[in-house]
């Protein structure tokens, strides 16, 4: 099967900052490569000129937690018929640093909004047409770096200066990834669980196991 035949793939990288997302991407980028395929690496909130004006906002304005959920989601709109939907017709990989369950993780788990209102935001904004029948957008496999707020924030000391999200406190992450837990559990199938307290070497090759395990990367 030539790679332009062949259907693309979407995976979604997960868990709180500082977990390890953005050090194993690349390496799992470079893997989908090396077996042929293209790969579009890309992030939320943001991967186009719009969402990442909104990122801007996002990450660095006070703002209620609605209009944060609102912002992520119009960000997502944006990035979602740009550039992922493009890709995946095309039979690329997308490989994107956060996705929706970072919204009910953040926001829902994090700062206590509605988990239903986001559900409904879900449903509008990844309903997307280039499905037949038009149906909802997720990733086909989102692995979650889960890791204890304590040894992600000894991590992020002195790394870079923390943003709005950053410099919540401890019992902040604490929440979020009951958040991330949550979604899990009412998704299994779609999640992998990466136990991001590893050292490096163990992480990536956990990550690539995890994508060999559903049948992707040979
Ligand atoms: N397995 C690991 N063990 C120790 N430190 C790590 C590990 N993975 C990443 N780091 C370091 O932790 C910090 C946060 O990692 P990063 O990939 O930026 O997290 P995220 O993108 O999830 O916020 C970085 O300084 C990175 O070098
Ligand atoms: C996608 C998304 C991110 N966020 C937050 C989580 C992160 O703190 C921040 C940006 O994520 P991230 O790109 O991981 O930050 P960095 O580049 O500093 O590693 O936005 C939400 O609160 N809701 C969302 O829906």
């Amino acid at each position: 099967m030539s790679p332009s035949s062949r259907p693309g793939l979407f995976i979604s990288f997960e868990g709180i900052d500082g977990a390890g997302k953005s050090t194993h991407i690349e390496a799992l980028a470079q893997a989908f490569r090396d077996a042929g395929r293209v790969v579009v690496l890309t992030r939320e909130p943001g991967g186009t000129p719009l969402a990442e004006r909104l990122r801007g906002l996002a990450l660095n304005e006070a703002m209620d937690p609605l209009t944060e959920a609102l912002v992520m989601f119009a960000a997502r709109r944006d990035h979602l018929l740009l550039v992922i939907e493009p890709a995946l017709a095309r039979g690329d990989v997308v490989l994107c640093d956060r996705f929706t369950d970072a919204t009910f993780a953040y926001q829902g788990g994090g700062r206590g909004f509605d988990i239903d209102v986001l559900a409904t935001l879900e449903r509008w904004v990844q309903t997307v047409p280039a499905k037949a029948p038009p149906a909802l957008r997720q990733p086909d496999l989102t692995l979650w770096f889960d890791l204890a707020p304590a040894i992600a924030a000894e991590r992020l000391a002195g790394a870079r200066l923390p943003d709005k999200f950053e410099s919540q406190p401890q019992a902040f992450f604490e929440n979020v990834a009951g958040g991330y837990a949550a979604r899990m559990a009412a998704d299994p199938g779609r999640f992998a669980r990466i136990d991001a307290a590893l050292e490096r070497d163990a992480v990536r090759a956990a990550v690539v196991a995890a994508v060999r395990a559903k049948g992707h990367l040979g």
